[in-house]
């Protein structure tokens, strides 16, 4: 991070022929891409949407969510064939899209043809354990998906990507990602289990009683926040209640923080991937965006933990990466104004008004 691209890149927007402060979040956001790659000329290139897919454990039995695991795979073949909400709004809103098995209970799909995406087969394992019996993977297993997502971070920042987004797919990821996030921050699970795809009260009940039961039967209830540098800690709770995509998904944060690149929070199962991931290196906070504010009520406090304010609040809840999408638009916006703009020297533009202003 570079605070002094920072503070000339703020100076510089009070340059800009426009009245101080009028783009608003804007600047806020140029002002973070300028720390990030250490320049005021910031540019969004070549942005990509990094979307992790695998199976879990918990929902062989245990009735957390109202889909089968089997959906999984479904909607893998679905994505591969072009036919997602994130295959249309990546098309839509021209973000390169990958996607990464890295963990799902299904053969390998048949070659596709057709869809603009690369993807990538490379399943750790067909799922995770049900951590209600066990630690949901072993610490080789979150080595290996870590390293899965490190790859990933690589692979774009190759391609000459300034920004990656991060997306997942996996049936019963919620309840993952819940009982992370009481762990993380010390919320009880009633607080931060949601219905995800659309469990009722009585599902929701089960969900929360799981989540109880994964925290007792691994040591990992507690009533105070964790602190926000516990490396440690972070990294045996994703081993013990996290699952594959989750784990690649801490790996890609890290390694594209590590390489200068931007990265762009999805929803409630993204943000928990990257609170594990700013628990294990507290300069990644540096480099997130919030895309939006998903309807899943442990989002807002694993929020309130990264200390981030979503862009967007639109009430989505489906993951893939769709939310971070969404907001891609309003961060090459607000790139392109602090790069392409007039100073009001260059235009001839008087700005006593800015003067009185400042
Ligand atoms: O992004 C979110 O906030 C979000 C909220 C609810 C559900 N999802 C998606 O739904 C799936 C998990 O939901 P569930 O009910 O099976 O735990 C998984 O594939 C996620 O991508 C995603
Ligand atoms: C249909 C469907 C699509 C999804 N995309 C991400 N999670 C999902 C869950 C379901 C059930």
């Amino acid at each position: 991070m570079s605070e002094s691209a920072r503070a000339r890149a703020r100076a510089h927007q009070d340059q800009l022929t426009k009245p101080p402060g009028s783009l608003g979040r804007l600047e806020a956001i140029a002002a973070q891409l300028a720390a990030i790659q250490g320049r005021v000329a910031v540019e969004v290139h070549a942005p990509r949407l990094c979307l992790f897919a695998a199976d879990h454990g918990v929902t062989r039995s245990r009735g957390v969510s109202p889909y089968p695991r089997t959906v999984t795979g479904q909607m893998v073949a679905n994505i591969l064939a072009g036919g997602a909400a994130v295959n249309a709004l990546s098309r839509a809103v021209q973000v390169e899209l990958e996607l990464i098995d890295a963990g799902v209970d299904a053969d390998a799909p048949a070659a596709f043809e057709g869809a603009a995406l690369s993807y990538v087969h490379a399943p750790i394992a067909r799922g995770t354990r049900d951590f209600l019996d066990a630690p949901a993977m072993t610490a080789s297993e979150r080595a290996a998906a870590l390293e899965l997502g490190e790859a990933a971070a690589a692979r774009a920042a190759q391609a000459g990507s300034t920004l990656v987004a991060l997306g997942e797919l996996g049936i019963g990821n919620t309840t993952s990602a819940a009982a992370i996030t009481a762990a993380l921050t010390g919320r009880p699970p009633r607080e931060v289990v949601g219905p995800g795809t659309g469990l009722d009260a009585e599902g929701l009940a089960r969900k929360v009683a799981v989540v109880e039961a994964a925290l007792a039967r691994h040591e990992l209830a507690r009533d105070a926040p964790l602190a926000s540098d516990d490396a440690d800690a972070a990294v045996r709770v994703l081993e013990r209640v996290g699952g594959l995509e989750l784990a690649a998904l801490v790996g890609l944060c890290l390694g594209a923080a590590r390489r200068g690149l931007a990265v762009v929070v999805d929803g409630f199962i993204t943000a928990a991937a990257a609170a594990v991931a700013a628990t294990i290196e507290p300069a990644l906070l540096g480099y997130l965006f919030a895309a939006h504010r998903s309807a899943e009520p442990g989002h807002r406090a694993l929020l309130e933990r990264l200390g981030l304010r979503p862009l967007l609040e639109l009430d989505m809840r489906l993951g893939e990466g769709t939310g971070a999408l969404v907001a891609i638009p309003l961060i090459r916006a607000a790139a392109a104004a602090q790069r392409e703009m007039a100073t009001f020297a260059e235009a001839a533009v008087d700005d006593r008004g800015a003067v009185h202003d400042g």
